[in-house]
C-alpha cells in the first residue's frame, strides 16, 4: 500500500508518516506543495492521500481536485472549515475532513485508512424503491471504497442474499410498495443473525417511535432520510466496527491461538450441540484423538519455534484432510482431535491409517531441515444419543485407544474396544 500526504508542514507530515508506519505496512511518500504531488501522481499508484486545504503554491484546496482527479480517495487536514467549505468538499466526494487539532486527529486520520482498506472487502447492499436515493447512498458508500450493490425492493433483496454470499451490511429504506422494511428485516433476520449481517433501517418519516420498531425488528441501528453525511458514515462505520469487534470476540474464544484450527472449547460445544440435534440421534460418529509422537525432542533438539511451526503444519494437513462435516481442533499442545458424524468405524480407521502413513511419506521441511515426524491415533466410536455423559465416556474411550497406541510402540491407529 502506497499513501501520499501532502502538507507543508515538514514536522506535522512526519508525525503522521511515523504514526501510518507504525499502524500499516506501507510505503509514504511526503509532497510540501501541489508541485510535487503533481509530479509524484506521475509515477505512483496510491491507495489514498492524505492532503493539507491550504499549500504555499495552492491556497484554495487545489490539491484536493488534484487527488480526486486522479481517482484516489481523498481525506483533507484542515485548520478550519467554514460551513460552505465543508459543503463544497463534500460534495466534491472525499472520504472525510480532519481538523489539525491534537494527536486524536492523527489517530483519527490513521483509523480512517484501516476502515478504507477494510471498506475494500465488505459488501453493502442498499435497498431503497427510490433511485435518486439509491444513488446518493451508493456515491456515499463508494467513496468509502466499499463495494455496493443495490436493488429496488425487499422481494430483490432477499433473492440476492440468498445468491450473493458475503454480505456484511444492509441498508434499506422502511417505506417501499411491496414488502416494507419491517418485514424485509423480519424474513433476513430468519436466516442472518446480527453478528453475521448487519442492518441499518431508513425512513424519511418524523415518528419517534420508528427507531425503536426498527431496532426492536433486528436492525442494529436505524437514520432519518435525508442523511447527513458524516453521520451516516460514522453510523455505517462503527456498525461494522461492532460487527468486526464480535468477530475477534469469537475467534479469541473458539480459535486455537497457534494453528488457527478450533479449540477445545468449541469441540466440545460443536459435539454437544450434535447431541442436541433431533436428526442426529442414532447417527454414527467416530472420535480420533491424535498426538505428536516425541515431540518434546523437537523443541529440545530444533527450539521451540521450530515446534510451533511443526504444530501449525500438522495442524493444516490435519484440517486439510478432514473437512466437510468433520470438526477438527487442538485440544491443547501436541494433541489434536477430529470428530467424524456419519463415518462408519472401519472408514475411519483407513482414514487415520492414511493420514499417519502421509506423515511418513511427506516428512515435514522446515528452514531446508527434514523433519520426520509420526503421529499416535486412538479412535472411539459411537451412536449420537440422548444422554450428555456418553460424549465424556466417548472422549475417554478414545484417549485410552491413544495411550495404548503409545504404549504399543507409537506411529500406530488403536481403535477402542
Ligand atoms: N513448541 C511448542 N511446544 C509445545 C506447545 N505446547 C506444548 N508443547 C510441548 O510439547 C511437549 C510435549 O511433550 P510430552 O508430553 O513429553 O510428549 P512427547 O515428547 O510428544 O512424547 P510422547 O507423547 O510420549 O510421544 C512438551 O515439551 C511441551 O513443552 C506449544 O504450543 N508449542
Amino acid at each position: 500500500m502506497r499513501i501520499l500526504i501532502i502538507e507543508d508542514s515538514n514536522v506535522l507530515a512526519r508525525v503522521l508518516q511515523f504514526m501510518l508506519k507504525k499502524q500499516h505496512d506501507c510505503i509514504i511518500d511526503i509532497a510540501p506543495d501541489l508541485a510535487t504531488a503533481k509530479t509524484l501522481f506521475e509515477i505512483n499508484d496510491y491507495f489514498v492521500a492524505i492532503t493539507d486545504l491550504r499549500l504555499p503554491d495552492a491556497e484554495n484546496g487545489e490539491s484536493v481536485e488534484l487527488v480526486l482527479g486522479n481517482g484516489i480517495p481523498c481525506i483533507v487536514l484542515t485548520g478550519s472549515l467554514d460551513h460552505k467549505q465543508r459543503q463544497r468538499l463534500l460534495q466534491m466526494g472525499i472520504v472525510d475532513y480532519v481538523y489539525k487539532e491534537n494527536k486524536f486527529s492523527y489517530e483519527y486520520v490513521v483509523k480512517l485508512v484501516s476502515t478504507l482498506q477494510r471498506n475494500i472487502d465488505t459488501k453493502v447492499l442498499v435497498v431503497d424503491d427510490s433511485i435518486v436515493s439509491r444513488k446518493i447512498l451508493k456515491n456515499l458508500l463508494k467513496q468509502q471504497l466499499f463495494d455496493v450493490v443495490d436493488v429496488d425492493s425487499g422481494e430483490k433483496a432477499l433473492t440476492l442474499l440468498q445468491d450473493l454470499s458475503g454480505i456484511r451490511l444492509l441498508i434499506t429504506d422502511y417505506n417501499m410498495p411491496g414488502m416494507d422494511g419491517f418485514e424485509l428485516i423480519l424474513r433476513v433476520r430468519e436466516k442472518f443473525s446480527r453478528e453475521e449481517l448487519a442492518i441499518i433501517g431508513l425512513s424519511n418519516e418524523g415518528n419517534e417511535s420508528l427507531t425503536a420498531r426498527f431496532i426492536k425488528n433486528g436492525a442494529n441501528d436505524f437514520l432519518q432520510k435525508p442523511v447527513v453525511h458524516e453521520e451516516f458514515l460514522c453510523r455505517v462505520n462503527n456498525t461494522l466496527d461492532s460487527l468486526d469487534m464480535i468477530k475477534k470476540l469469537w475467534e479469541l474464544a473458539n480459535l486455537d491461538y497457534l494453528t488457527g484450527i478450533f479449540n477445545r472449547r468449541y469441540f466440545l460445544s460443536k459435539l454437544k450441540e450434535l447431541w442436541g440435534t433431533e436428526s442426529y440421534q442414532g447417527v454414527i460418529i467416530s472420535v480420533a484423538m491424535l498426538d505428536i509422537d516425541f515431540f518434546k525432542r523437537v523443541n529440545d533438539t530444533h527450539g521451540h519455534d521450530i515446534g510451533d511451526i511443526v504444530l501449525k503444519e500438522f495442524a493444516h494437513r490435519l484440517s486439510n484432510k478432514f473437512k466437510q462435516d468433520c470438526i477438527v481442533a487442538r485440544l491443547g499442545g501436541e494433541e489434536f482431535v477430529v470428530a467424524m458424524p456419519g463415518v462408519e468405524c472401519d472408514t475411519a480407521t483407513s482414514l487415520m491409517e492414511e493420514f499417519r502413513e502421509s506423515l511418513l511419506t511427506l516428512p515435514f521441511i522446515i528452514d531446508d531441515m527434514q523433519l520426520d515426524i509420526s503421529s499416535s491415533i486412538g479412535l472411539a466410536v459411537t451412536e449420537v444419543g440422548k444422554s450428555a455423559s456418553m460424549i465424556e465416556d466417548l472422549l475417554k474411550s478414545a484417549d485410552l485407544a491413544l495411550y495404548r497406541a503409545k504404549s504399543e510402540g507409537r506411529n500406530k491407529v488403536c481403535v477402542a474396544s
